[in-house]
């Protein structure tokens, strides 16, 4: 027997002369002896199972990751210090590049970590291995307290997770108005106030718009009369910025000073989260999610801390691909404004009717997913996949998002390339009847003809390799209703402003890359960090005529208002007869051109008026009205501008310079000139000097003199425009005027 219990056991053996009590202290003795014995050897076999056990799944690790494809590992400590030097997404990228689509790193030599990088494998891997990471659930734990939202084990999120997605894309979805129109207002106006210093910090911007849309969808509208919502704001993110960092301690370490200081701020943002949901509880919009069981209020802080970081990212994304491409910029702004005519209620999300905007959205998200990589792990049984991998439970398994979403397979040759016309298919109204959708995925292919053809977006999420929101299990349950939100707000914003890079901004040393390659694509905190927005007016489209203005309420109301406008404003007593010409001009809105008919002091006289129109925001406005020469009687054979394309033959009056057919003939006249110029020093229009129409058959001839400008000179040419009744312009001859 051990030596040291022997001379325990003698101690405290007390001397006695009885016979009996000396038998029954030995008794006692004994099973002592035997009691300590037996725990000793349980403890021994317990550790013993513990280690063989531990020692077994190590060697069963090193056999099945010995099987996996992969570099060979440098030193016994596995590749962490080569990961150390190098980009993660580089080393992967020339491991699958050498070894195939699931390879393999050994971090340490109990920490094995799979990337894959193959869509099908990724679809079945992100379907199987149900757990994250555990250095992700304590992360939000430590920050946050417990959640039911954001737990590392499927087991605990797997409920709430189906009441969000059900309250969000079912429920709150089918109500009007989810994606609060006042958040947006309340961003926009924001914008107003800072627009005076001229720049926006991009970053900021957009991580304050998301917050804002976030808030508001989630708690309503008294979110946004909450007075601490700023403080709210910074605290998050302060919290938010050094949560991986705690977390990574495997001992809590209560010995540092910086710790507590954390822990008061979590604590801060706990109380602020309390405040808010009492402000808001009338409104708050995810009741399901107040579990009493949970730490109070985790799976908010949860949400809006995943929400704004993501949000915001993908937002500051979209504006810095809009400097970068302008073209694009312009066409969403005509969809927006063509999407919001043809809306009844302003109120109605018009997301859906604004494919190229939700492409867009979706080509940000693909070239610049907003983390690097995909994790999952199984935390509790190995991982085998179809084609017989088997991917030992714990391991941590990662997808490259950027290799993936800009690998050619999937995308094609453009993969590196910003085209947000991969996302539609285009459909030509000619052949509608049989049903053909072009799809123009892969292709920088643009629609020459807005009026003749539309597109319709495809499904992103059909392709396996389109992984911005995750996929399978823990896919993130807001994408619908995300993009709407950001497509709400990009609708309201680019109606109003045109985002360009602030030129002047000391930051912007370089200028940014035409070439949207992902790779070339500045960071905002590298040379963009501000960006400037300039009022939408100048982007304005062509004038057209308005079809069938000669029998439209509409256009009769807009010519009565043009009318009483300007007797109220000039206190005159001008009667309204008739609209004799409409066009329109795309706009913040619609100006519409109106030729105008009335009567003044007893004469008919004709005026030329503008009226700007914003039907979603019952905006009205008259923008100008003045007199545009005598209206002919009606039994006299001569015509006015209402009569171009008339079928009848006759010389009229010289025609008002500014009426929309004219201007619309000389642009078109000019461009011809331009196009036949071999120079490339563009022409100007200064002036029409006078216009004349005849009306021959069944178009109308417009005969014109054109003041223009090339670099420094001066020149007028006479030309003559024919306009068909088909709305069609043709420049039949042009000569050079030296009068
Ligand atoms: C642009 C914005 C967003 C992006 C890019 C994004 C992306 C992601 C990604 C990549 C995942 C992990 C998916 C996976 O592992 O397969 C995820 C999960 C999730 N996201 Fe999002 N997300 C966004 C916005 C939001 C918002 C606004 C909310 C809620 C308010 C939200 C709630 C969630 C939830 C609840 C999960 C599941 C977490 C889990 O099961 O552990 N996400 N998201």
């Amino acid at each position: 027997m051990n030596p040291f219990l022997c001379f325990v056991l003698q101690a405290w053996n007390p001397p006695s002369s009885c016979k009996f009590s000396r038998e029954t202290s030995r008794f006692l003795r004994d099973y002592a002896v035997w009691e300590i014995n037996v725990f000793l050897w349980i403890s021994l076999i317990t550790v013993t199972y513990f280690l063989t056990h531990k020692l077994f799944k190590l060697f069963k690790l090193w056999n099945q990751g010995s099987k996996i494809p992969g570099p060979p590992s440098p030193s016994f400590y596995g590749h962490f210090s080569t990961l150390s030097k190098q980009n993660l997404t580089e080393v992967l990228s020339d491991s699958h590049g050498e070894y195939g689509s699931v390879v393999k790193l050994w971090l340490s030599p109990k920490q094995l970590l799979v990337s894959i990088k193959e869509p099908e494998v990724i679809r079945e891997m992100l379907w199987k291995a149900k757990d994250k990471l555990p250095l992700t659930g304590k992360a939000f734990d430590l920050a946050f307290g417990q959640s039911t939202l954001f737990a590392s084990s499927f087991d605990k999120v797997e409920k709430r997770r189906e009441s969000l997605a059900s309250e969000l894309n079912v429920e709150l979805f089918d109500r009007e108005n989810l994606i609060p129109t006042k958040a947006v207002d309340r961003i926009m106006a924001e914008l107003h106030q800072n627009m005076p210093k001229g720049r926006v910090d991009c970053k900021m911007a957009s991580q304050h718009m998301a917050f804002t849309l976030l808030g508001a969808t989630i708690f309503g509208d008294t979110f946004l009369a909450w007075s601490k919502a700023t403080i709210y704001e910074d605290l998050l993110m302060m919290v938010a910025k050094d949560a991986c960092f705690w977390a990574s301690y495997s001992v809590t370490p209560f010995w540092e000073g910086g710790f507590w200081r954390y822990r008061r701020l979590c604590t801060k943002l706990k109380c602020l989260t309390q405040d808010l949901v009492q402000q808001c509880s009338k409104n708050y919009k995810f009741n399901g999610h107040l579990n009493v069981r949970d730490e109070p209020y985790g799976n908010i802080m949860c949400m809006l801390f995943h929400g704004c970081l993501t949000t915001g990212g993908l937002i500051s994304n979209m504006l810095m691909r809009l400097v970068t491409h302008p073209e694009i910029q312009h066409k969403i702004y005509t969809e927006i404004i063509m999407a919001r005519k043809s809306s009844e209620d302003k109120n109605q999300p018009i997301a859906e009717k604004m494919p190229l905007l939700l492409a867009t959205i979706y080509e940000s998200a693909r070239v610049m997913p907003a983390g690097p990589l995909l994790q999952r792990c199984s935390l509790q049984h190995d991982l085998r996949l179809k084609s017989g991998v088997i991917i030992p439970a714990g391991s941590i398994l990662v997808v490259p998002m950027q290799l993936v979403q800009t690998d050619e397979s999937s995308w094609g040759n453009d993969a590196g390339k910003f085209n947000p016309y991969r996302f539609l298919s285009k459909t030509e109204k000619i052949s509608a009847s049989l049903n053909k959708d072009t799809s123009i995925a892969g292709h920088a292919e643009e629609p020459k003809d807005q009026r003749k053809s539309s597109f319709v977006l495809n499904d992103p999420n059909e392709n396996a390799a389109f992984l911005p929101f995750g996929s399978g299990t823990r896919v993130c349950v807001c994408q619908k209703f995300v993009i709407q939100g950001i497509a709400s707000l990009f609708a309201s914003l680019l109606e109003q402003y045109e985002v360009r890079l602030n030129t002047g901004s000391k930051t912007n040393s370089k200028p940014p890359s035409t070439d949207s390659n992902s790779q070339d694509f500045p960071s905002s905190e590298l040379f963009f960090s501000t960006l400037s927005f300039k009022p939408m007016a100048t982007i304005t489209g062509g004038v057209r005529p308005s079809g069938g203005y000669q029998n439209s309420a509409e256009v009769e109301n807009l010519g009565r208002f043009a009318v009483d406008e300007h007797n109220k404003k000039e206190k005159g007593v001008v009667e309204f007869v008739r609209v004799v010409k409409a066009g329109e001009q795309v706009v913040a809105g619609t100006l519409h051109h109106l030729t105008v008919e009335a009567i003044d002091a007893g004469k008919e006289k004709l005026y030329e008026a503008k009226v700007w129109v914003k039907p979603w925001m019952n905006f009205k406005e008259l923008q100008g009205f003045k007199h545009a020469g005598d209206a002919a009687a009606d039994d006299s054979p001569c015509f006015t501008v209402s009569d171009l394309g008339v079928k009848q033959e006759g010389h009229g009056p010289g025609l008002p310079t500014h009426d929309p057919v004219v201007e619309d003939a000389a642009n078109h006249a000019l461009k011809t000139i331009q196009q036949r110029s071999n120079s490339l020093v563009p022409y100007e229009l200064e002036e029409i000097v006078h216009a004349n129409a005849e009306v021959v058959e069944d178009f109308a001839k417009l005969q014109m003199l054109l003041k223009v400008k090339r670099g420094d000179k001066e020149v007028k040419f006479k030309v003559e425009v024919h306009h068909k009744s088909n709305g069609t312009f043709h420049l039949n001859s042009m000569v050079p005027d030296h009068s």
